[in-house]
């Protein structure tokens, strides 16, 4: 197969800047990547090196304080930068979803959840009747564990806790089965069983349904459970990228090392002189 054939997502030299007091400062420079079809590609990379800023750009995302000083980013052939926003956003409802950051910010605040569902759900399965709609609706939500998905419905937004609502707009973004699905630190925030439920979810419909994701993530634990392949970030550059395992096992960039240096091993007994005195096991006393 050729690049083309294998690569659903491709960056090319890419560069991006903002704009602060009237100045450009790039925060990606030179950067290239592949998401190949029906795989889950991680990128981790520590706070501010430019994952969410890249996330963005791949959904196509265009701001004032922003510009592509360089580069392309192409979308199953199609260079996103000549698509016209009405394009995009076609583009964006179908075949491209981001879970953003933030997630509770990209729910409109006005709209109950279940219209929030009935508006992304009509564009996709337009036979569906309101009580079809509804019930859709309902299993997307139990789906991500949010309790009693049918009282959910008829809330807002501001109604549901920040973990809450990260899970309803990964909700809305999975009931469109898109082909390329950018997660952006999905599962920060939630509790542990809800994570292990996210997890298990996506690897499911990873399976089932050959979606493709970019899974950005600070954290190499939870990325290692899940991804096929990952990317490693910093300063606004790919320092390595392969398979997980390779670079878990065989670092070879000097961030990477001190990445995976840092993955908490929990199977490793704690050295108790770092334990706090309450946790020593006591010297046993003989009479
Ligand atoms: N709107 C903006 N205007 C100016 N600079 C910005 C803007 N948004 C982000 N930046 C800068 O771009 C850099 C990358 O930010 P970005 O949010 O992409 O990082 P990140 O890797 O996602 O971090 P985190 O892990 O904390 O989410 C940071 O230095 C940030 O300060
Ligand atoms: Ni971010």
């Amino acid at each position: 197969m050729t690049a083309a054939a294998h690569d659903l997502m491709t960056v090319a030299s890419l560069t991006v800047d903002y704009r602060q007091q009237g100045q450009w400062h790039s925060v990606i420079r030179d950067l290239s990547l592949a998401v190949r079809r029906g795989e889950i590609l991680g990128l981790a990379g520590e706070s501010g090196c430019g994952k969410s800023t890249l996330a963005s750009v791949l959904l196509g995302e265009r701001r004032g304080e922003r510009r592509l000083r360089a580069g392309s980013v192409q979308f199953d052939g199609i260079d996103l930068s000549t698509l016209r926003a009405r394009e995009l956003r076609r583009l964006r409802g179908v075949r491209l979803a981001l879970v953003p950051q933030n997630g509770g910010a990209s729910l409109t605040p006005t709209l109950r959840i279940g219209s929030l569902f009935a508006e992304t759900l009509r564009a996709h399965r337009p036979h569906m009747n309101k009580a079809e709609l509804a019930a859709e609706a309902r299993r997307q939500l139990s789906q991500v564990g949010l309790p009693d998905p049918t009282g959910a419905l008829a809330r807002f937004p501001h109604q549901f806790s920040g973990g809450q609502q990260q899970r309803i707009a990964l909700a809305l973004a999975l009931c469109r089965m898109p082909d390329l699905l950018i997660l952006d630190e999905p599962t920060t925030g939630q509790d542990a069983m809800t994570r292990r439920g996210i997890i298990d979810l996506l690897i499911r419909l990873r399976l089932s349904s050959r979606m493709s994701m970019l899974y950005v993530s600070h954290d190499l634990a939870t990325l290692s459970e899940i991804c096929d392949r990952i990317a490693i970030m910093h300063a606004g550059e790919i320092v390595e990228i392969g398979q997980m395992e390779d670079v878990l096992l065989r670092p070879r960039h000097p961030y990477t090392r001190a990445l995976v240096a840092s993955i908490p091993r929990l199977e490793a007994p704690p050295d108790p002189a770092l334990l706090p005195a309450s946790r020593r096991t006591p010297e046993r006393i003989t009479a």
